[in-house]
């Protein structure tokens, strides 16, 4: 079964090497919007979809197509990409002190099906001052992580712990992702 990865995320891409499995990536582009009244967890599972999707449009037809989706949600908010510094020390305060949810969705598309798994983590964020929020966004590792910020770079030592799975906050839940290959090699192997 030949494996895609429809993400232009360098996280991802490390990720799934992890399975040991050759794959090819494809970059679709997705509109990211939430629909009024969507919840968060319904929106990062209908973008994994859509990427999925998207990626297996410009891939062939037999292909397994990986998408994924990851945003972060504290006190009802969604919170994506900071769109620009201010947006960033905003997301910054809201997180400063508090606990919040990573959502990351995982969604496989092979032979005209699509399959989604959601995680959610909680992550613990100690207390933030304005000089470290200042100085996390001058290292440039906030710009393109939702949430604005990279557990697995600088932001490490803002959170005081987490429960639920690491690499989904990075931005592929592994487990869940070699489950959905496996559910695909068997319905592979029963027609
Ligand atoms: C919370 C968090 C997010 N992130 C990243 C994972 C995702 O790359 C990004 C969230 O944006 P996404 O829109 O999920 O993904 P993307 O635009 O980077 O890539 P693509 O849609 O092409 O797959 O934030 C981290 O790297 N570390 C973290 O701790």
């Amino acid at each position: 079964m030949q494996l895609v990865l429809a993400s232009g995320s360098p996280r991802r891409f490390e990720l799934l090497q992890l399975l040991d499995r050759p794959f090819s990536v494809v970059k679709p582009n997705i509109e990211e919007q939430q629909q009024a009244g969507e919840t968060a967890e319904a929106y990062v599972s209908r973008l994994a979809v859509e990427k999925a999707q998207a990626g297996a449009k410009l891939s062939s037809v037999e292909a397994a197509v990986i998408g994924s989706d990851t945003v972060v949600v504290c006190e009802q908010q969604v919170l994506e990409k900071p769109v620009n510094q201010a947006d960033y020390t905003s997301m910054m305060h809201k997180l400063s002190g508090r606990s919040h949810h990573a959502l990351t969705a995982v969604a496989l598309h092979y032979n005209g099906a699509t399959n989604v798994a959601l995680v959610s983590t909680m992550v613990h964020f100690k207390e933030l001052s304005a000089a470290e929020i200042d100085a996390y966004w001058q290292t440039g590792e906030p710009k393109d992580k939702a949430g604005g910020y990279g557990i697995q770079g600088r932001a490490a030592k803002f959170v005081r712990h987490i429960e639920g799975s690491y690499l989904a906050v990075v931005g592929l839940p592994l487990y869940e992702t070699e489950q959905l290959i496996q559910a695909a090699e068997q319905s592979q192997n029963e027609c």
